[in-house]
């Protein structure tokens, strides 16, 4: 998919947003109200979804603006619970321009059964991670508990942002994703979701 062009870069970041919506919904990994998604512009401004809709029947509506900090530039308003998540991203590393987050059976499943590392081995799609060039090799996907208090829950990811080329689980909860663009961030999280459901699969008749 080609990230959508506007001439107004805040119209076009929306548009990237909702777009991104409708495609996590048609692969099912944003459930109900789950999963949230959000842009960083070159100008530095960060669009996040609202909390509480439908993330496959976004409209640019559900797109609102937020703070470095994960605060709602407009008062009332309500961005993404998981917001925090978000910006620890775009402070930790100024080339991160899309984060998402979705909710997928496969990363729910296996991330309960995990201590607190996925092992991916031996899968051709692996290449799809910056610095894999062969099958061989094995990329490990951190699990970290789930928790309510999400400012919390980014204390604990902290120590290990950067070394973390295929993204993070949260345990029964879901993935998180991000790129240096919109398209960047959505193949990556393809990869990781193809490779999710793979890992499960096998695990089901290696039993
Ligand atoms: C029904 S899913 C529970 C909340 C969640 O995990 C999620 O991803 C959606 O939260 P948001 O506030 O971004 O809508
Ligand atoms: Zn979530």
């Amino acid at each position: 998919m080609e990230s959508m062009i506007s001439a107004d870069p805040w119209a076009g970041a929306v548009q990237d947003i909702v777009a991104a919506g409708r495609r996590m919904d048609r692969f099912g990994w944003v459930p109900a109200t789950a999963g949230n998604i959000s842009r960083r512009l070159a100008d530095g401004r960060i669009a996040v979804t609202r909390s509480g809709g439908h993330k496959g029947h976004l409209t640019p509506d559900g797109v609102i603006e937020v703070t470095p900090d994960g605060r709602a530039v407009r008062p009332g308003e309500r961005p993404s619970a998981e917001t925090l998540l978000h910006c620890q991203l775009y402070a930790f590393a100024p080339e991160i321009g899309a984060v998402l987050h979705g909710h997928s059976v496969a990363s729910t499943v296996l991330s309960m059964a995990a201590a607190d590392v996925i092992e991916l081995t031996g899968y051709e799609v692996l290449k799809v991670f910056e610095g894999q060039d062969t099958h061989d090799t094995t990329v490990r996907v951190p699990v970290f508990d789930n928790d309510q208090d999400i400012a919390r829950l980014s204390r604990v990811v902290a120590p290990h942002l950067g070394r973390m080329p295929a993204g993070y689980v949260i345990r029964g909860h879901g993935v998180y994703v991000w790129g240096g663009t919109m398209d960047g961030a959505l193949a990556r999280l393809e990869g990781l979701e193809f490779l999710l459901a793979c890992e499960l699969e096998r695990r089901k008749i290696a039993r």
